[in-house]
């Protein structure tokens, strides 16, 4: 039961800097409009049970968690120990949201993330998007693998199933490629051309909407659902992304349009989150 120390221990100065960073990112994915179909401090986007005050309580509720998932990392703790306090955090969040997932996939790559951060400072090394990525896949990948899927009904499980898809598990596996080539090279691109933070996050979240295969998107619209979003989000992309003059009407009528067909690429969201850390680790 040695995964329970961190959690009995107050967390280290170390745990506390890097939960705080993972925080500012959800934060700030939750706070950014317009996301087509989610949830922003504008408005629910497609969600019918859940608003911004939900993401805000599930946050709240996940403040001990990143420090101390990131302390067990730093101690070099399976993966067995960390998927023991993910799955506690769940447990946190669904009470927090009165049962509603706001956070499972951030719960999952965030969390790994963190832990990777931790284990990566407490040898002094300075983690960036190339060896925090590598350090999850070398420390704990054979174990998330063998670990599989915990639900077979989850919506997420249920989509990799039934299309074959590639979820949030096999994006850890295979590395994190839509966040590395993805989503971090948009929101520097943008951030250098335009110094522009909100208009980077937004250019980030359309570049992985046109990539990723969601599986929120797979469970709410099928592969239509996924290949409209994928459609769109490259047809914003082509026509200048935020550079355009009118790239916020555009940006706009995507999410009504996916607010319409029920729509929501939840996966995307916890990508650009992700980006959003690793940025600021790297700063
Ligand atoms: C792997 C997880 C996300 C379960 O996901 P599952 O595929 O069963 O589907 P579920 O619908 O519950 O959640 C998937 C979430 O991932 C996100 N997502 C969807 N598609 C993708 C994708 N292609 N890439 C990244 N994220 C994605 C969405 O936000 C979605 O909400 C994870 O919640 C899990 O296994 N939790 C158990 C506890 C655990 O292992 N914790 C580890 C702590 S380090
Ligand atoms: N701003 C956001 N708005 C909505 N979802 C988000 C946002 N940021 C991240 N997500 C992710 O999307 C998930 C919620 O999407 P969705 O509601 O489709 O999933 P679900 O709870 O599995 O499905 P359902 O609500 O139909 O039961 C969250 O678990 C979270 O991982």
């Amino acid at each position: 039961m040695s995964h329970l120390l961190p959690l009995r221990r107050a967390p280290t100065a170390q745990g506390r800097t890097i939960a705080r960073a993972v925080v500012r990112a959800l934060h700030t994915e939750v706070a950014l409009y317009p996301k087509p179909g989610l949830v922003s401090l504008i408005d629910s986007g497609a969600h019918h049970d859940m608003d911004a005050t939900t993401f805000l309580r599930s946050l709240f509720s996940l403040r001990h968690y990143f420090a101390a998932i990131a302390d067990l990392g730093a101690a070099g703790h399976p993966f067995a120990s960390l998927q023991w306090l993910g799955m506690r955090a769940e447990q946190r969040m669904l009470t927090a949201t009165g049962g509603i997932n706001t956070h499972r996939g951030a719960i999952f790559c965030l969390g790994l993330l963190a832990a990777a951060a931790g284990w990566q400072r407490a040898r002094g090394q300075r983690p960036d998007r190339t060896t925090l990525a590598r350090t999850v896949v070398e420390l704990w990948g054979e174990a998330i693998a063998e670990a599989g899927s915990l639900s077979r009904t989850s919506n997420g499980s249920r989509a990799v199933r039934r299309y074959g898809a590639r979820g949030a598990r096999e994006e850890v596996l295979e590395g994190f490629p839509t966040l590395i080539t993805v989503a971090l090279p948009a929101l520097d691109e943008v951030q250098t051309g335009l110094d522009c933070a909100r208009r980077a996050r937004v250019q980030a979240l359309f570049a992985v909407m046109a990539e990723l295969e969601d599986t929120n998107l797979l469970h709410r619209g099928g592969p239509d659902g996924l290949a409209f979003v994928q459609r769109e989000a490259r047809l914003f992309l082509e026509r200048g992304g935020v550079h355009a003059p009118d790239w916020m009407e555009r940006a706009v009528a995507l999410h009504r349009a996916c607010v319409q067909r029920h729509l929501s690429p939840g996966g995307a969201a916890d990508v650009l989150a992700a980006a959003c850390f690793l940025k600021d680790l790297e700063e």
